[in-house]
Parts: structure tokens; C-alpha cells; sequence
């Protein structure tokens, strides 16, 4: 019998290290043949971007594919389908293949896509990595502040993506752990564990470094042990998208990059956005600069030096709870 492709399913919420990660397997492939399929909430992808320019070594162009625009878990038999299948007929298939989703997806309903007869014989779910940004943990930015717990019929969709994400996880990244003390860190992966099925291991992290082989040939058969993994929306078909938010903001070549940097700073503080990430580019300077905010804290980095055909433009994607006020952030934001 032929063996089956193994896929590893990436979730983790908004900003966790999920692209971290897939980099970091990347450029640590042992010679395997890895392709990836990343999905982003929003019309316009960062990630694919900012892993195709990754310069990695036998990381072939095709590679990579980016399903923009939408949520995996919910396009999975127009979208994810044919992509897999298209992959595992190439010529030339991939000896494993790693699958990033938005950190707002849910991966339930993605593993379940892998019981389709014209994938199972050919693909199986070697596991479902779930990473965790520790700070945001300790933060407490996934739970209820008590004024919230008091109101009747609340829920909290932060939460919810966030558990429902460990709770159909076969390894746990405890991620950032850089960031934090280690007794508070020992406290967050007590709490996380309790969200966890039985036996399931967390494994700190920072820059989501790890052995590939700690990560790849779990061997779980994850599609295969669905109802072992409970989810807030099993009752339902689908999901709907309507608690977050997201779109772009243009911006011309940026004068003052700091100054911009407060700003967006400002806007992130001001109107609680979830996440920010984006190309600009900046005057004088002839690589484009990357700008990641994940909560309050912000990284900008010069990824590579732009292309002579390419117009040197910038946009930020912004996405947050649904309700986040874009015209100011607009107006905050493009000074
Ligand atoms: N300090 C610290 N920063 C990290 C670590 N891992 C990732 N980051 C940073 O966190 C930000 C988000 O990392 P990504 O890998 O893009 O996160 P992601 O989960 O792919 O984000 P989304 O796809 O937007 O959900 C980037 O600025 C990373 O450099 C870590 O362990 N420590």
C-alpha cells in the first residue's frame, strides 16, 4: 500500500509564533521535501509573503501557497481541497506538508476535511501543533475580566478560538517563553495544561525554535480521533466570522519611521487591536521594512531589498473584534 503524505496542522492565536515556526522547520527540512499551505484572516497575506522572500536553501518557489481571503476551516471543500490534491499530484509531491491557519481559525473542522474520500487513501494529519504566545497568556488577554463574567450570556470568542485551538492539539508550543519570568512561565503552562487532553505535552519554546523531529512524525492520525476533541462549536456546521474584524491601510512611503511607530503604537493602545503586520517602505532607505505588533508590543525589521520592478508602497493589516472604529484608525495611523 502507498504511504500517506503527513500534514502538520499549525494553529495558534493571532501573533503566537505560527510563522516563526514554519520558517524554523523550513530552514531545518533534513532534506524533506516540505510544501505549505498558509491561510490568513484577511484579503491581504503577510505571512506567504514574508516566507517566500525567506531565501532558504532547497525551499523550492512553489513551495508555498497562500489561500487568502477567508477562514481555511470554513473554505475547505472550495479551497483547501483542490490545493491538496494538486499538491500530492505534482510531479515531484512533497515528502510532508505543513498547513499554517489564520490564528483565528479553528482546526477541527480542517481536520475533518481530511476524511474526504479523495484525500484520505493519499494524506493523513501527522498532528495538530497548537503554539502559544505565554506573555499574552500571562496578560490574561484570552480571559474574562470579572465585569465580563457577570454579564449574562457573555462569551468571549477570544477565549473560545483559544481553547478550542488546545483542546484539538496533539503537541503545545508554550512560545515567548523569552519574555516572561520563569515562575510566571511555569504558571502559564500550568494553566494551559488544564485546557489540554490527557497526555498531551507542552514544550517551551522562544522564537519558536524546536528539533524538527520533536514536531513532524507524530504519527497522530489526528482525523481519525475527531470526537477525542472537543470543540465550543461542535453543535454547529460552520462558524461565523462576524466576532473579528479586519482590513488595510495604504500608505505611501513613510518620512519618519519612528514617528509612525508611535502612532501606530497610540492606535493599537487607544482602539485595542488584536494584531498588525505589513510591508512600508521608507524614504531613502532601499529595503523594505517589516512592522509586526502582536498587542502592544512591536517589532520592525528590513526583510529585503526591493525588487526594481516592484512600487514601493506600504500597507498594514489590522485586525482586532468586530467594531474597531477604521476611519480613526485610519486617521490615527496616516498621520
Ligand atoms: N519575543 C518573542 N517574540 C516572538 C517569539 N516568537 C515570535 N515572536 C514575534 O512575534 C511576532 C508574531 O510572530 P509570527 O510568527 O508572525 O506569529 P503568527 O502566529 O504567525 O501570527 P499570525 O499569522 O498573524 O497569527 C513577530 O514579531 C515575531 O518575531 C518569541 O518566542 N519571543
Amino acid at each position: 500500500m502507498m504511504s500517506k503524505v503527513p500534514a502538520t496542522v499549525i494553529t495558534g492565536f493571532l501573533g503566537a509564533g505560527k510563522t516563526t515556526l514554519v520558517r524554523h522547520l523550513m530552514e531545518n527540512n533534513q532534506g524533506k521535501r516540505i510544501a505549505l499551505i498558509v491561510n490568513e484572516f484577511g484579503d491581504k497575506g503577510v505571512d506567504g509573503e514574508l516566507l517566500a522572500s525567506c531565501g532558504i536553501t532547497g525551499c523550492a518557489e512553489d513551495a508555498i501557497i497562500e489561500l487568502a481571503n477567508g477562514c481555511l476551516c470554513c473554505t475547505v471543500a472550495d479551497e483547501f481541497l483542490p490545493t491538496i490534491q494538486s499538491l500530492l499530484e505534482r510531479a515531484n509531491p512533497p515528502d510532508h506538508i505543513l498547513i499554517e491557519t489564520s490564528g483565528l481559525a479553528l482546526p477541527k473542522p480542517l481536520v475533518k476535511a481530511f476524511h474526504w474520500p479523495e484525500i484520505r487513501s493519499k494524506v493523513t494529519v501527522d498532528g495538530v501543533i497548537a503554539v502559544v504566545d505565554a506573555a499574552a497568556v500571562a496578560d490574561g488577554r484570552f480571559a474574562d475580566s470579572p465585569e465580563a463574567m457577570a454579564q449574562p450570556d457573555h462569551d468571549n470568542p477570544l477565549e473560545e478560538v483559544f481553547e478550542d485551538q488546545l483542546a484539538c492539539a496533539d503537541l503545545v508550543l508554550l512560545n515567548k517563553t523569552d519574555l516572561l519570568h520563569p515562575d510566571t512561565v511555569a504558571q502559564v503552562h500550568q494553566q494551559v495544561a488544564q485546557d489540554l487532553r490527557a497526555g498531551i505535552k507542552v514544550v517551551r519554546t522562544s522564537k519558536s525554535a524546536i528539533d524538527p523531529r520533536v514536531v513532524l512524525g507524530l504519527s497522530a492520525a489526528a482525523e481519525d480521533d475527531l470526537a477525542a476533541r472537543p470543540s465550543h462549536h461542535d453543535a454547529e456546521d460552520g462558524h461565523d466570522h462576524d466576532d473579528f474584524t479586519s482590513f488595510a491601510i495604504a500608505l505611501a512611503s513613510i518620512a519618519d519611521i519612528e514617528a509612525l511607530e508611535e502612532r501606530i503604537l497610540d492606535a493599537i493602545a487607544t482602539h485595542d487591536i488584536l494584531r498588525l503586520k505589513g510591508f512600508l517602505a521608507v524614504e531613502g532607505k532601499p529595503a523594505r521594512a517589516v512592522i509586526q505588533a502582536v498587542g502592544t508590543r512591536l517589532e520592525r525589521w528590513f526583510d529585503r531589498p526591493w525588487k526594481s520592478d516592484e512600487v514601493r508602497t506600504g500597507h498594514l493589516v489590522v485586525i482586532g473584534r468586530t467594531g474597531l472604529d477604521r476611519a480613526a484608525i485610519e486617521r490615527a495611523i496616516g498621520g
